[in-house]
């Protein structure tokens, strides 16, 4: 995250991370669902952990050896014992309270991708793909985490924008009010519209035969790699909402 915290160079950051998690969907959506991987426990392991579960831990301890996850938008889903960073590591301006490392949401990233998203993106099936299922689901998982993690700069922003107006509903634990105090619904509205519209632009088939009328973006929704719609559908109805949870999150804490 860059060092100079403004508004507008945190959403210009949340923009960017849209172009991740659309391009992650589009990769998962070339697989069928591919139940097993989520609930069949590897052979003679007795803790009844699946394929995507193992497969997440194990990169999680990889990314970790490499130096990931020191950042406060980079939050693991499974953060006991990580192994630490075996390669220097450069450090990163602290800008946040020092206990936004411990801000995290990511139990209800899981259920949520799993249990309502996947359903929605990917279609029903089993090519018995697996290990390529898992890997593409860690893609989406990682791009969705730090896109709503990175909620706390927006938070700590919003904050030093307005301590006067923020600082009485955290001293307060006023959870609601600060909710709405932060919540935006014109911008809201907007990255709905445009997720929808990446997901239309960069999920088309590009061929060179195009004619006139078929430009960028005007590919019918059917023949879109991933549903338009269901991106709106995502951010709506997940992604922004997390992103608040984090931002109430961090606020009601700014204060310690
Ligand atoms: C992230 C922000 O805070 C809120 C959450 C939004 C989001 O997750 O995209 C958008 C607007 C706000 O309601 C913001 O103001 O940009």
């Amino acid at each position: 995250m860059a060092e100079q915290l403004s508004l507008a160079a945190v959403r210009g950051a949340l923009i960017r991370e849209e172009d991740s998690i659309v391009f992650a969907l589009i990769e998962r959506a070339r697989r069928p669902r591919n139940a097993p991987a989520y609930y069949a426990p590897a052979a003679g392991a007795d803790d009844g952990q699946s394929l995507a579960e193992f497969f997440v831990r194990e990169a999680e301890a990889l990314h970790a050896k490499a130096g990931h996850y020191e950042k406060p938008e980079d939050v693991p889903f499974f953060p006991q014992d990580l192994p630490s960073p075996l390669f220097p590591t450069k450090g990163y301006p602290k800008v946040l309270h020092p206990f936004a490392s411990s801000v995290s949401v990511n139990d209800a990233i899981w259920k949520m991708y799993f249990n309502e998203l996947l359903p929605l993106f990917t279609v029903d099936g089993d090519d018995g793909y697996y290990a390529e299922t898992v890997a593409l689901d860690f893609a989406c998982l990682k791009a969705l985490s730090r896109r709503i993690h990175y909620g706390k700069y927006v938070a700590e922003v919003k904050f030093q924008d307005a301590p006067q107006d923020y600082s009485p509903l955290i001293h307060a634990k006023a959870t609601d009010a600060l909710m709405n105090l932060l919540t935006f619904k014109a911008v809201e509205e907007k990255v709905k519209k445009r997720v929808e519209k990446k997901a239309r632009i960069f999920g088309q088939n590009v061929t060179l035969e195009d004619s006139a009328d078929k430009n960028e973006g005007s590919a019918d929704d059917s023949e879109c790699k991933v549903n338009p719609k269901v991106l709106s559908e995502l951010y709506d109805r997940w992604v922004m909402p997390l992103t608040k949870d984090v931002e109430v999150d961090y606020l009601l804490r700014r204060l310690d």
